[in-house]
């Protein structure tokens, strides 16, 4: 299946996240007249997107009729969301959720409709080097999770899960996961100017080193052990700062498993409303 033939598909939520999957379809060829942007209140880069390829952002679904329909809007309001959105739900309609925590069942009784596929994409979705944790619900057809995965890749890779509470996990490691390297790009930085850098060098050397760090994981298929090993002369420099951020009672480690913890909790909670 590609995207030239998936048909006419609805993103409800034109925020920052709809957008990023939204700028991946578009790029990777959906055609625009089968994108149909739904957002009472649209932001800017809704509205440059929309101009950009001649779009309409419509605020409400009414009337409209979308073979695939993407909710991309806050867990907090889905329950409010779909219960506008179930006229435009027909028999054959496909749901592709991203939603943080709202499971499954919650989406296929608010909607009436069991064709639902629970995702967890992430914001580099937007050049295409996303990746997406899915988990299709059992009224999926191969065909329906075909074409589930075809939207979902042009936003990067794709994982499916048989288990539905481990998107609870992947939404704290590859769903937020992008802020937590953006902030160590802000630390670093911070840390270079108490170093006495200029701030704009300083923010440049901590974008860069990130930006390069990431091409060359990708360049290299050496595990990141052996790609740090490589950073670290004996008794050098990296050593000894990696003696601190490895410090075994309260390094790096332990720090992320706090974070990642208390963002897989975040999602629960959210899934419970
Ligand atoms: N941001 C991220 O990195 C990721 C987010 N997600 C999930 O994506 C979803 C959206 O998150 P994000 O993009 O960050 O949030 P945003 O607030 O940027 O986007 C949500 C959009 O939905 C709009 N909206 C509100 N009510 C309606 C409605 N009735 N119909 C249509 N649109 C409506 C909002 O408008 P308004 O601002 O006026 O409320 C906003 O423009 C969330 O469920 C989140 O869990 C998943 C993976 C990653
Ligand atoms: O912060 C959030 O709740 C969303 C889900 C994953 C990334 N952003």
């Amino acid at each position: 299946m590609s995207l030239r033939t998936i048909g006419p598909v609805m993103l409800v939520g034109a925020g920052k996240m709809g957008m990023a999957l939204a700028q991946g379809w578009l790029d990777a060829g959906l055609q625009p007249a089968n994108l149909i942007l739904v957002d009472p209140n649209p932001g800017e880069i809704a509205r440059e997107v929309a101009k950009d390829f001649g779009l309409t952002i419509h605020g409400d679904a009414v009337g409209l009729q979308p073979n695939v329909l993407v909710l991309a809007v806050k867990p907090q309001v889905m329950g409010a969301v779909m219960s506008g959105l179930k006229p435009v739900v027909g028999p054959q309609t496909l749901v592709v959720s991203i939603a943080a925590g709202i499971d499954i069942a919650r989406i296929s009784q608010g909607l009436g409709t069991g064709k639902v596929v629970r995702t967890m994409p992430n914001t580099p979705a937007q050049i295409g080097k996303g990746i997406t944790g899915a988990v299709p619900a059992a009224g999926v057809t191969a065909n329906e999770r075909d074409a589930a995965e075809t939207l979902l890749k042009a936003a990067g890779a794709v994982v499916w899960f048989d288990r539905e509470d481990q998107l609870d996990a992947v939404t704290a490691i590859s769903g937020s996961g992008p802020a937590y390297v953006f902030h160590l790009v802000e630390a670093l930085a911070e840390a270079g100017r108490r170093q006495g850098l200029p701030d704009a060098i300083a923010e440049q050397l901590a974008r860069q080193t990130v930006i390069g760090s990431a091409a060359l994981l990708d360049a290299d298929r050496a595990p990141p052990a052996v790609l740090r090993q490589n950073v670290t002369s004996p008794n050098g420099t990296t050593a000894a700062g990696l003696a601190v951020l490895m410090a075994e009672a309260d390094g790096l480690t332990q720090l992320v498993d706090r974070t990642v913890a208390a963002a897989r909790r975040r999602s629960e909670e959210l899934g419970r409303g």
